[in-house]
């Protein structure tokens, strides 16, 4: 048995403030194979940037504080390394692109010498000439037209949309072995989009890498994923194969993000209620204020455990599907139909090739 690129295990990031303690990640646990994206997706605020940002310690501590669970990365503690090794991890081995690019790029240094310091920090033989022409290719590769003028300006020369197009670049300047993209897209248009997706899916292909990518936008996720990782208030509510997720949807608050999906199915609803108090989350199940088939066990307790859904590694954190259970009473009779009838790719032709 291989150990994944990434494996994350029970990891509770938590942030003391004033209104008390801010239980953002709770105990997820996830692994990133090599060559593989993992989507997490989940609603605004259920911990997706604070686990990201806990993988190679870069949550602001205090009020941060990794307070249980373990990192690893290519078979190495990360929690228990130095802020000196963390350092040589990002922007090495691990490449990040934050949800805001603005922090991520140096105003006093043009886009090209930023690119090149990046190229130039991994690949110490690389010379000047070399890695300008190699920040060049990869500014021309993120969509930058004119990069070869472009690369001596400086940041605030480019709109939102370009500078975050530079992140991108800057994150693969170093060929890394991990990637993490938090809504990576959002901000650009959806050719741009659709292009820089296509890239990143090159140089997964041609460097093995492995993407943790967080995003809104379910397109993205049927576009990128092989796995999907459902959080709702710090906790997992449920993995597996992205068609496994689109297809046979299980946790009551997967069925429910996917109906939202635009597109899907006639109407465009939002779910119900709003996330629980993160500083005092309720009991049992987080999602059980919210989900029409709670029972009195999903109340009370700690979140119910990954239950297997079926073999493969589809698991689901929910009562309803512990071993003797009936899972139809969120799946309906058949137990298998997708949400609401609709299906992930909104269409029936091409359901077997959600990637
Ligand atoms: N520095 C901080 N201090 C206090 N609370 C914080 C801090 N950073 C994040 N949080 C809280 O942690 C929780 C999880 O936030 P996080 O940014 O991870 O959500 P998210 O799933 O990425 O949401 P979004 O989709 O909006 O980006 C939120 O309740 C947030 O308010
Ligand atoms: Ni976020």
């Amino acid at each position: 048995m291989t150990e994944p690129l990434l494996s994350i295990r029970n990891l509770k990031t938590h942030f003391h403030t004033d209104e008390g303690t801010v239980r953002a990640v709770d105990g997820v646990s996830l692994d990133v194979d090599r060559g593989e994206t993992v989507c997490v997706v989940g609603e605004s605020g259920s911990g997706k940037t604070v686990t990201a940002e806990s993988i190679t310690r870069l949550i602001p501590e205090p009020p941060g504080e990794i307070v249980d669970g373990t990192v690893r990365f290519d078979g190495e503690d990360v929690t228990a390394m130095s802020e000196k090794q963390l350092e040589a991890l990002r922007g090495g081995r691990i490449g990040h692109i934050f949800q805001n690019p603005q922090g991520a790029l140096n105003p006093v240094y043009t886009v090209g010498w930023q690119i090149r310091e990046a190229i130039q920090l991994h690949d110490k033989k690389a010379k000047d000439k070399e890695a300008r022409e190699r920040a060049i290719d990869l500014l021309d590769r993120v969509g930058i037209p004119d990069a070869t003028s472009r690369i001596d300006d400086y940041p605030h020369e480019f709109s939102g949309g370009m500078k975050q197009r530079i992140v991108i670049a800057m994150a693969l300047a170093s060929n890394p072995d991990l990637l993490i993209a938090d809504e990576p897209t959002t901000a650009l248009d959806v050719t741009i989009q659709m292009q820089i997706l296509r890239l990143l899916n090159q140089v997964q292909e041609e460097f093995n890498t492995g993407i943790v990518m967080i995003t809104h936008d379910l397109g993205v996720v049927a576009e990128v994923a092989d796995r999907v990782v459902v959080m709702y208030a710090g906790k997992v509510m449920e993995e597996g194969d992205v068609y496994e997720i689109f297809e046979n949807p299980s946790h009551p608050y997967t069925r429910a993000l996917l109906e939202c999906l635009p597109g899907r199915g006639e109407k465009m609803s939002a779910i119900g209620g709003s996330l629980p108090s993160t500083t005092s989350p309720p009991d049992g199940c987080r999602f059980h204020p919210r989900c029409p088939y709670a029972v009195g066990d999903c109340e009370i307790g700690e979140q119910p455990p990954m239950y297997a859904v079926d073999d493969g590694d589809h698991a689901v954190s929910c009562v309803h599907f512990e071993p003797g259970a009936d899972p139809s009473v969120v799946l309906g009779e058949d137990g298998s139909d997708a949400v609401g009838g609709a299906r992930a790719d909104g269409g029936d032709e091409t359901g077997g090739d959600a990637r």
